[in-house]
């Protein structure tokens, strides 16, 4: 069932003598408990369409719905109520900083129905959540950027939200700490059943927790899919971009391609791009191409990664043999539905 659904939200900017139109026309449905990958570049209109679901932007036209209430015609009370539904986490953590960690995470609970002492356990709690427990009396200059990134993330869990929404999040952080703060989303995510909206420019946090993604261009989502549906079969030119910074490909392909320009592939060689996904036999096919084609292989690169619990692979390699040797062996690929593409000399594919 779709927690978050919005329907053709449109938002426009009047400025003084510009309209700048932010979202247009947009749709997207996210279901409970999904982590769901908006991606883009600066100015995409990322943030000012997922800063609809909480109303934070209220859109010029179209409709919001969080938990199959419209969030567009609720009155200020409602909406205040509404909103402790859905947590909220920056790129810069918007911590207060005169106040300690603990207190931080209390705030939002200053005005719960709770009794002191349950406020406190709460707090407790949820420091506990996010391995920060040693750091309750700590101010926020005190801590780096992943443990002030873990505060805010326990703060906006303090009303026990159905919907976290990250806005960049990690942008500031380095990879390391990217990765677990990701890890630590994805936890709670599969503990809590939180519904995550994240908002990134780098497909490499996607690629970490994502299930589904949208890449969104000059107001539009311009592809949408699963994660594995993006990352195998990208369509648009800008997705196939995003792909390539979250994996080396581009880059391997590059490399192997100046390896080849000193080291030329000799008459009987040809340069293939292998791409598997699931459980295929790449690996077992390369192996028993000299047995099975007289064909011999030599690995220049390959990649394996895990999205979603399927395997997806990638290699560049070097076939010899003769013309037929190589047909009978590429079309065996082709036959067990691994992808395989001949790369010409000098050029890209
Ligand atoms: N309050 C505002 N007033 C005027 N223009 C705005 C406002 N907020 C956003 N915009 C414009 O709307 C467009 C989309 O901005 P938005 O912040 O949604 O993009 P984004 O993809 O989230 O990028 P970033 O990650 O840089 O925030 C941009 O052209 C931006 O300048």
């Amino acid at each position: 069932m779709a927690i978050i659904a919005l329907e053709n939200i449109n938002v426009t900017f009047k400025q003084k003598k510009q309209t700048i139109v932010a979202v247009q026309d947009e749709t997207i449905q996210i279901n409970q408990g999904d982590i769901y990958g908006i991606v883009g570049y600066s100015g995409a209109g990322k943030s000012t369409l997922v800063r609809t679901i909480n109303m934070l932007q209220k859109p010029t036209s179209g409709s919001v719905k969080v938990q199959g209430v419209e969030m567009t015609t609720l009155d200020p009370n409602a909406l205040r109520n509404a909103r402790k539904k859905i947590g909220m986490i920056f790129q810069h953590f918007n911590l207060l900083d005169e106040i300690t960690v603990f207190q931080n995470v209390a705030q939002p609970l200053k005005h719960a129905k709770l009794s002191k002492k349950a406020k406190i356990e709460k707090v407790n709690h949820l420091l506990e959540l996010v391995g920060l427990s040693d750091r309750a009396n700590n101010y926020p200059a005190q801590l780096s950027g992943g443990q002030k990134q873990r505060v805010a993330i326990a703060r906006a869990l303090a009303n026990d939200p159905d919907i976290l929404i990250s806005d960049e999040a990690t942008s500031a952080l380095d990879p390391r700490t990217t990765n677990q703060i990701l890890a630590l989303l994805k936890k709670l995510n599969q503990t809590l059943g939180l519904t995550i909206v994240l908002i990134t420019h780098e497909m490499q946090a996607i690629k970490e927790i994502a299930h589904h993604v949208a890449v969104m261009e000059n107001g539009h989502i311009i592809e949408r899919g699963t994660l594995l549906e993006i990352f195998t079969a990208p369509k648009a030119q800008l997705t196939k971009d995003f792909i390539n910074t979250a994996t080396n490909r581009e880059e391997a392909l590059i490399k192997v391609q100046e390896l080849l320009t000193t080291h030329p592939l000799a008459n009987d060689e040809v340069l293939v791009s292998i791409d598997f996904v699931g459980e295929q036999t790449a690996q077992p096919l390369i192996s028993r191409l000299y047995a099975d084609f007289n064909v011999s292989a030599n690995i220049l690169y390959s990649n394996m990664e895990i999205l979603t619990n399927t395997p997806v692979g990638t290699a560049l390699v070097v076939l010899k043999g003769t013309n037929d040797q190589l047909t009978y062996a590429i079309a065996a690929f082709k036959q067990n539905h691994v992808t395989i593409n001949t790369i010409p000399q000098g050029g890209n594919h």
